[in-house]
């Protein structure tokens, strides 16, 4: 029988499983990942944070006593980088006592994150190098019963993101009006050869933006925090801004993004609801 120790959290909504494996001992495959993050049959989430000491990850080459934050997608998928997740993570660390505050360094698939407790509770998260790429790829997503295209600008934030940039709300607003329940397309369709993280944008005021996102391997989430990273380096890009402090709202909440010379830095709110016990079903052995 496996019973493994979890947390569940989230930031500004975008919840995950947490699980502390300091010596790498759990190796959760894809089946285990999509039955953690199951909301009806697991615990639910939109993707799973495993905690593992550096030194058990090959492919880290670092310092191998640092924490190495494994995350993967509510599919099982593995990916770079996630910004709340980070955010639940260090929480997590610093609340449990298996890191020091008020900063924590983080090592993750994309590079080392520094992650500062701030004095208002929320986590300050440095996000490395974003570069953007304009008008790089067109998508396409249905609104109002209607498949509709835009030019996107391509951002790397260690991982891939399409930022449609809408301008300011219209009435009735694209934004609300688009349907996120499948994944948007894009063209040409080998610029993301392994998938790709897509925000749309309203302009609320000069440097306050408004987004909805579809991730890579979760679906339509209410919040991602690489995704408010790539929009505010999206529309920095547009409007020649190179550096500044952008508010992004998404559907859970509100962070805040500096950009200053190609790097990022994010502040939000981490939140754990949950500790407990979980039995995993049997694994699965082919015939
Ligand atoms: N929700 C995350 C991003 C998680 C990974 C993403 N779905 C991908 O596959 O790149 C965030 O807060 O950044």
């Amino acid at each position: 029988m496996r019973s493994w120790t979890f947390a569940k959290g989230h930031g500004t909504l975008n919840d995950f499983v947490l699980l502390v494996d300091r010596h790498g001992l759990l190796d959760p495959d894809e089946d285990d990942v999509r039955w953690l993050c199951d909301r009806r049959a697991g615990i639910g989430g939109d993707g799973l944070l495993r905690a593992v000491k550096a030194e058990h990850v090959p492919s880290w080459e670092g310092d191998g006593s640092l924490w190495f934050m494994d995350y993967r997608n509510a599919d099982g998928s593995v990916a770079e980088m996630c910004g709340n997740g980070i955010r639940v993570f260090a929480r997590h660390l610093l609340d449990s006592g298996l890191a020091d505050g008020p900063e924590v360094q983080v090592a993750t698939r994309s590079g080392l994150r520094t992650v500062a407790a701030q004095p208002d509770g929320r986590l300050r998260v440095s996000m490395g190098p974003v570069r953007t790429t304009p008008d790089a790829v067109q998508v396409s997503a249905p609104v109002a019963g209607e498949r509709r295209s835009w030019p996107a600008t391509a951002v790397d934030v260690g991982n891939p993101h399409a930022v449609v940039l809408l301008g300011a709300p219209a009435t009735p607003d694209v934004l609300d009006a688009l349907d996120l329940s499948a994944a948007p397309s894009w063209v040409p369709a080998d610029h993301f050869p392994s998938g790709v993280n897509v925000e749309f944008v309203t302009v609320l005021g000069e440097r306050h933006l408004r987004m909805r996102v579809h991730e890579r391997g979760s679906g339509e989430t209410l919040s991602c925090g690489t995704g408010t990273v790539a929009v505010a380096a999206a529309h920095a890009a547009r409007v020649g801004a190179g550096s500044g402090t952008w508010r992004v709202d998404v559907r859970g909440g509100t962070v805040e993004v500096e950009l200053a010379d190609g790097e990022a830095w994010m502040t939000g709110p981490a939140e754990l609801v949950a500790h407990g016990e979980v039995v995993l079903p049997d694994r699965r052995t082919a015939a």
